[in-house]
């Protein structure tokens, strides 16, 4: 009997140089013919190169380390890119990638112009479908499942192809895997061609949580690791059909009785497993059973360790989840400048500063404790701090029902992923005038994530809403005042969103001010003769404010009176403050960390509603209209138009100032 609570561990990375074995590999047909030996060889390369490239360009090498063996297994089993493999979030896919045909451009993960740190549909026909947000690869395995077997009704030549969805055990928390599982046994016969693999290596970003995690756990502990002898017997069955069922039916109560059945098999899956996700002798037959089976759909659960073969990385907390630029020999990471503190650890620490003084906050994230800061909030008061795992729309209306009972809710959620939850923004929350407080962090571009992660659209989904409060910050103090004021906010919900990365390094406050709803501030006035009409106005929302300030300086030195002002509310918006700008100046810009429509639109419904917008020249400066690819924050925002220069260019334009005049 093997032991399942740890896969068998060989955690050593072979010297660096030449890989025999990787090297033959430029697609995945050139390893379908290497005895199992070159296979557990090849991976054992595979896992150096991985380490090494990411070593060059920082990224998600924890979860990469931990598929390794599976990927070649996958790969040398199923006949890709027919078959389908669709790895959930996509942040493991950096082996996968490399025996895909984007070796070559390994080294230019997550660097501008280079491979993308997930899977991508444009990049590779080995990536049938995109990801980066969780949850999503059984909905759509199970799509294409479907799909194929209708194609394959209709066109008697269209070959049908195994689908196979890996997910982890931190992504299977989330509703929509549910939901595609509930899905997948009753979804016809395309379904049989399913196979979803549980990558089950105990982690999540942090420690995984919830019943379902202790579910798994207990699956893992309870059983042995299944032996090829063990599958032999449930998958050789090649009965006539008559018997089939009967006889299908008596090995799942023999199962049932033997070991208990699984929540998977209830749901309709054949379950199979665990088994260890490291060795390649099991892994490949079993696959191969699986594939040439007709039993689908079918749960794989294989246990695979986080950070596996690199000791730095199995040996940290996190497990090397994400890591920037590293030592190889060392595992020392490149630290970032000593730079200001973050906008994330600004919040959570006014956030602490209240929740000391008053019991009614609480605090949740959807498996994000240490990316919103929570986890400061989690060490002091874990009995007001709420990790409901990968589960962003039962976040929000769990936050809902505390604030129906008089609780202060926090709800820090990524923007990009708050996107998720809309309807429960919408329906559970501010329908019903509820004061969730949403504290939306990596508003605006996020750089190395790139398009699937930007926080673009929060403004837009949020300021359209009725009773819903939308802030922004223009740098760390405003962000204390702002968290301080949805503190105290109990008359509906309230928003604020900031952006990943550093302050701009302002002394804080001892405390944040409790600020006046819809009241913007003006933080730099054009001199001008009382009663006329000239210059440029820059009302701007969030932290553009320092380019705002830079291209006015620019202005100024050209001679061109300009006046900034802080808009700090995207909603309500400070009219009195749009009505004083579009009266006083000649052109009136406003700036957004995102995609028109967002706050821009709440001051041109006023302008046009109060018939300014006949009498001044109004730009809006917002996100283009498309995805900006990963960079570095500062270049993404030169893409988008957003920075100093190409707000001088605008200001410019507008006034009609010569083409070709110098810019900032
Ligand atoms: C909807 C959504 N919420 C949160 C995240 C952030 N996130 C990325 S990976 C991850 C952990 C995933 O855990 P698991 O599926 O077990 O994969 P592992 O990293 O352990 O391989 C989280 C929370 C996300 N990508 N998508
Ligand atoms: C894969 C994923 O979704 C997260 O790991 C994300 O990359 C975290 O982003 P931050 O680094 O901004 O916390
Ligand atoms: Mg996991």
């Amino acid at each position: 009997m093997s032991d399942t609570s740890k896969p068998n561990s060989a955690s050593s990375i072979p010297t660096m140089g030449r890989f025999p074995n990787l090297d033959r590999v430029r697609v995945p047909a050139d390893l379908r013919n290497f005895s199992a030996e070159q296979l557990r060889q090849l991976a054992e390369e595979l896992r150096s190169e991985t380490v090494d490239a990411v070593s060059t360009t920082g990224g998600h090498l924890g979860a990469s380390l931990g598929v390794v063996e599976l990927t070649v297994a996958m790969h040398a089993v199923f006949n890709t890119p027919d078959d389908r493999i669709i790895w959930d979030v996509g942040h493991q896919a950096y082996p996968h990638k490399i025996l895909t045909g984007r070796r070559e451009r390994i080294r230019t993960l997550r660097q501008p112009e280079g491979l993308s740190g997930f899977t991508r549909r444009s990049e590779s026909e080995y990536d049938p479908f995109g990801a980066a947000h969780s949850s999503t690869s059984i909905s759509a395995g199970l799509g294409m499942a479907v799909a194929h077997h209708l194609r394959a009704n209709d066109d008697p030549s269209y070959e049908e192809r195994n689908v196979i969805a890996v997910i982890g055990d931190g992504s299977i928390s989330a509703g929509m895997a549910y939901e595609a599982m509930n899905n997948a046994a009753v979804a016809g016969p395309g379904a049989k061609r399913l196979i979803v693999i549980l990558n089950d290596n105990e982690m999540s970003i942090a420690p995984p949580v919830g019943s379902m995690s202790n579910y798994l756990s207990r699956l893992m502990t309870s059983r042995k690791f299944l032996s090829l002898r063990d599958l032999a017997g449930k998958l050789a069955k090649r009965l006539p059909a008559s018997l089939e069922r009967t006889a299908k039916r008596a090995d799942e109560l023999t199962r049932g009785l033997i070991t208990g059945g699984t929540l998977f098999e209830e749901l309709g899956f054949y379950y199979v497993g665990p088994v260890d996700g490291h060795d390649m002798n099991q892994l490949v037959p079993i696959l191969r059973n699986l594939r040439d089976s007709d039993e689908g759909p079918v749960l794989l659960h294989v246990i695979t360790e986080k950070g596996r073969g690199y000791k730095p990385a199995e040996s940290a907390g996190d497990k090397y989840h994400a890591v920037s630029k590293f030592n190889v020999i060392t595992g020392e990471q490149k630290k970032a400048p000593a730079g200001p503190p973050s906008y994330t650890s600004v919040m959570a620490r006014e956030l602490l500063r209240h929740a000391e003084g008053d019991e009614r906050i609480t605090a949740v994230t959807a498996a994000m404790p240490s990316g919103t800061g929570l986890d400061k909030f989690a060490a002091k008061y874990p009995g007001r701090f709420f990790d409901v795992g990968i589960a962003e729309q039962h976040a929000v209306t769990f936050a809902a029902g505390m604030a129906s009972e008089g609780l202060r809710p926090f709800c820090a959620i990524y923007s990009t992923f708050l996107q998720r939850a809309y309807d429960q923004v919408v329906h559970d929350v501010d329908l019903q005038n509820l004061p969730v407080r949403f504290a939306i962090d990596r508003a605006g571009l996020v750089g190395a994530d790139g398009a699937t992660h930007a926080g673009s659209f929060d403004l837009n989904y949020l300021c359209c809403l009725p009773n819903m409060v939308v802030m922004a910050p223009s740098d760390e103090v405003e962000l204390t005042h702002m968290t301080a004021t949805a503190c105290v906010h109990d008359s509906g919900p309230i928003a604020f969103r900031y952006p990943r990365g550093s302050g701009t390094g302002l002394d804080l406050p001892e405390k944040g001010e409790i600020l006046e709803i819809g009241r913007g501030r003006i933080v730099r006035e054009a001199a001008r003769q009382p009663g006329t009409r000239s210059g440029v106005a820059i009302l701007s929302l969030g932290t553009r404010l320092t380019e705002s300030l830079k291209a006015a300086d620019h202005l100024a030195a050209q001679g061109i009176a300009v006046t900034v002002a802080d808009a700090r509310f995207a909603k309500p918006v400070d009219t009195a403050l749009i009505e004083k700008l579009a009266r006083e100046h000649e052109v009136f810009i406003t700036i957004e960390e995102g995609a028109a429509g967002g706050f821009s639109t709440q001051v041109i419904r006023h302008l046009a509603e109060t018939a300014l917008l006949d009498s001044v020249k109004f730009r809006p400066m917002a996100l283009p209209d498309c995805y900006i690819d990963h960079n570095l924050p500062d270049v993404q925002y030169d893409e988008a138009g957003l920075n100093a220069p190409q707000i001088v260019a605008t200001a410019q334009a507008a006034l009609g100032a010569q083409a070709g005049q110098q810019t900032a």
